[in-house]
C-alpha cells in the first residue's frame, strides 16, 4: 500500500522519540558533526547501505566533518511519511559508534 503522508500531529509524535531530529519544509532533517571527514563520508556510506536496504533514500551531503540529511517521500509528492521515520530511526541506531554528534 502507498504511504500515506503524516499529519503534523503525528509528525511531533514521531519526533519525539527522535531527539536531534526536526521536521522543515516537509522533510525530516538532522546534523551531525563527526570526528574528521572519512568518518563523515563513512557515516554517509553506512547510511546509503541502509537506504538500499529499505529502498528509500535522504538527500546526503557531507561538508568536511558534518553530515546533514533530509528526507521526505517522493512518491506522495515530498510529503514526510513512515518511510520517513523509519529511516531516521534506523540511521539514529548506527550514527553513535561513528562518532556522530549533533550539529547546529
Ligand atoms: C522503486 C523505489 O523503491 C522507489 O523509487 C523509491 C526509491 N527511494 C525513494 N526515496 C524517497 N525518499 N522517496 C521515494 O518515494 C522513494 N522511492
Amino acid at each position: 500500500m502507498a504511504p500515506q503522508p503524516l499529519t503534523e500531529l503525528e509528525i511531533a509524535e514521531c519526533l519525539s522519540g527522535l531527539p536531534g531530529w526536526a521536521a522543515r519544509d516537509d522533510r525530516l532533517e538532522r546534523h551531525y558533526a563527526l570526528p574528521g571527514h572519512l568518518p563523515a563520508v563513512a557515516l554517509l556510506v553506512h547510511v546509503a547501505a541502509v537506504q538500499e536496504e529499505l529502498g528509500h533514500h535522504a538527500e546526503l551531503t557531507v561538508t568536511y566533518n558534518r553530515l546533514d540529511i533530509a528526507v521526505n517521500t517522493h512518491s506522495v509528492g515530498g510529503r514526510v511519511t513512515q518511510l520517513d521515520v523509519q529511516l531516521a530511526r534506523r540511521i539514529e541506531e548506527i550514527a553513535p559508534a561513528h562518532g556522530a554528534e549533533s550539529a547546529g
